[in-house]
């Protein structure tokens, strides 16, 4: 006998692809709004995406984000949650590098000097603020530059190593990319410092940043809630007028009215899932022009401690001719005393090229700029741990960024979901881009536009191009 044709999903099922902060977020708000025939497909065995503690040293270690903002004109909405699970937290002293900043062959530069740097890298960000309030004040025009350009334009493109790491902290560090593949227009003023706050902090509670995603989804899902399912990775997304069904790795089907998808850019620009049909062209190019960076954290475990501990010694930072060489070192003391751990971060194209290395290849580096920093008498690391986001098929690099030139248009294409299938993540929300607080506000997003489409049948279709 025939088997008889699958059940045709409800108007209201939602299937959500991922269980980051984005999509946990987004199935929320579904519920909030009395959409609850919800299915959460998480491919690996637990939630949080790049919000990722493991354990390193006898210590919690921030795999994926590590702080959050507070202090601006609005609330992030991160702090609500750290301050009603009581998240432990410590403030970083970003506030004296002047007085930690390190020669490339040792020694410290002055006060003075180091001060200079950064305040002319504060005059660099204002000019960029500047030129972007410029080139977005008639919107129907694309021009746009990259910071490396805007640089140019004034003729002020750092060249020293000094010039270079202070100009690193103020861009490649937030953007995880070199001010050449970061749009001027776009990615200032910096959203989420100006409205969130310049009080930075770093999470140091043994649940993790993750616990911020726990604490979401205990808010709408039981325990062992079957609309949770995790270990399911999808990879393929069948989608007509009708639904929506999924199929993952395991074989398993699943059907819905909608699809959220919250996987990374790095994931949609791979060919972990296949779309059937093919996603539009329009789409396609928006995704594959957009651009998802290398962002690596090094940590290193000692058997004692041999750097200043003393407050304001937090963050030092290391100078070289190669901008971008094992540049920004954070120690943990003051969240973990008598840890005697150090994690340094590299970004872009040496985020990429360390992910590909052997770990010992990666200790013997940055053992080279330990003892430049320290001398020689310094002591091997016990352990080391390098994150490799870039390496994983479930997330393919760190986060988003802007490139030059890509519009507001093209940007729109990138949101815009396809038929049953929406998008959402950190890479959707223009403000926030690259931070927790862009996937916060992604998911809500994509909820509202999914609720409304559900409950008034106002259904946002895509911004059309000229590419069908
Ligand atoms: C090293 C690093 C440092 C960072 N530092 C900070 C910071 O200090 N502060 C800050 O605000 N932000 C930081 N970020 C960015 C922040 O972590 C992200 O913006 C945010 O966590 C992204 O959430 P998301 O929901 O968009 O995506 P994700 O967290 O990636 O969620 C997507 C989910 O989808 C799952 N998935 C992927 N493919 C499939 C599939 N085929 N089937 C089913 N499930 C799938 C993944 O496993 C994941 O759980 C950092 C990121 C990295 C990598």
């Amino acid at each position: 006998a025939e088997t008889p044709p699958p059940p045709s999903p409800s108007a209201a099922s939602v299937i959500i692809i991922g269980a980051g902060l984005s999509g946990m977020v987004a199935a929320k708000k579904l519920s909030d709004a009395g959409i609850r025939e919800l299915l959460i497909l998480e491919a690996t065995p637990k939630i949080g995406g790049r919000l990722h503690k493991t354990t390193f040293g006898g210590y919690a270690m921030e795999m994926g984000a590590a702080w959050f903002s507070e202090g601006g004109p609005q609330q992030s909405p991160l702090v609500d949650i750290a301050k009603s699970i009581k998240l432990r937290t410590h403030t970083t002293e970003f506030w004296n590098i002047s007085s930690n900043t390190y020669k490339q062959d040792g020694g410290l530069y002055s006060k003075s000097e180091v001060e200079e740097a950064f305040a002319a890298g504060k005059a660099r960000e204002r000019l960029c603020a500047n030129l972007s309030a410029v080139l977005n004040a008639v919107p129907e025009h694309d021009h746009d530059i990259s910071v490396l350009g805007a640089y140019h334009l004034h003729k002020k493109v750092p060249s020293t190593p000094l010039e270079m790491v202070a100009d690193y902290y103020n861009n490649d560090y937030k953007d995880g990319q070199a001010p050449q593949m970061t749009s001027t227009k776009h990615k200032h003023p910096r959203h989420e410092l100006v409205d969130h706050g310049t009080n930075v902090y770093f999470v140091s509670d043994p649940r993790g940043f993750e616990i911020m995603v726990h604490h979401i989804a205990d808010q709408f899902l039981d325990k062992r809630d079957p609309r949770l399912k995790i270990n399911k990775v999808a990879r393929e997304i069948t989608y007509s007028k009708k639904g929506v069904t999924v199929m993952t790795e395991d074989g398993s089907i699943f059907q819905a009215r909608y699809a959220i998808v919250s996987v990374s850019l790095g994931v949609l620009q791979s060919n972990l899932i296949s779309f059937k049909p093919e996603l539009p062209m329009w789409k396609r190019l928006a995704i594959s022009d957009f651009t998802m960076t290398g962002y690596t954290k090094i940590f290193l475990k000692f058997p004692f401690y041999f750097w200043p501990t003393d407050p304001g010694s937090e963050i030092f930072l290391y100078a070289h001719e190669q901008r971008g060489y094992y540049p920004i070192w954070k120690h943990l003391e003051n969240q973990y005393p008598g840890s005697n751990i150090l994690y340094v971060t590299v970004t872009g194209e040496e985020s990429m090229r360390i992910e590909r290395q052997s770990d010992e290849a990666t200790q013997e580096e940055a053992m080279k700029v330990l003892r430049k920093m320290f001398g020689d008498k310094i002591p091997e690391p016990e352990a080391i741990l390098v994150t490799r986001w870039s390496r994983n098929r479930l997330v393919k690099g760190s986060f988003a960024n802007w490139p030059p030139r890509y519009t507001k248009k093209e940007f729109q294409y990138l949101k815009d979901p396809v038929g049953p299938v929406y998008f959402t993540g950190e890479y959707t929300n223009e403000k926030y881009m690259g931070f927790a607080t862009g996937a916060y506000f992604s998911g809500i997003e994509t909820a509202n536009d999914l609720i409304n489409c559900i409950k008034k049948y106002a259904c946002r279709t895509h911004s059309r191009g000229t590419i069908a």
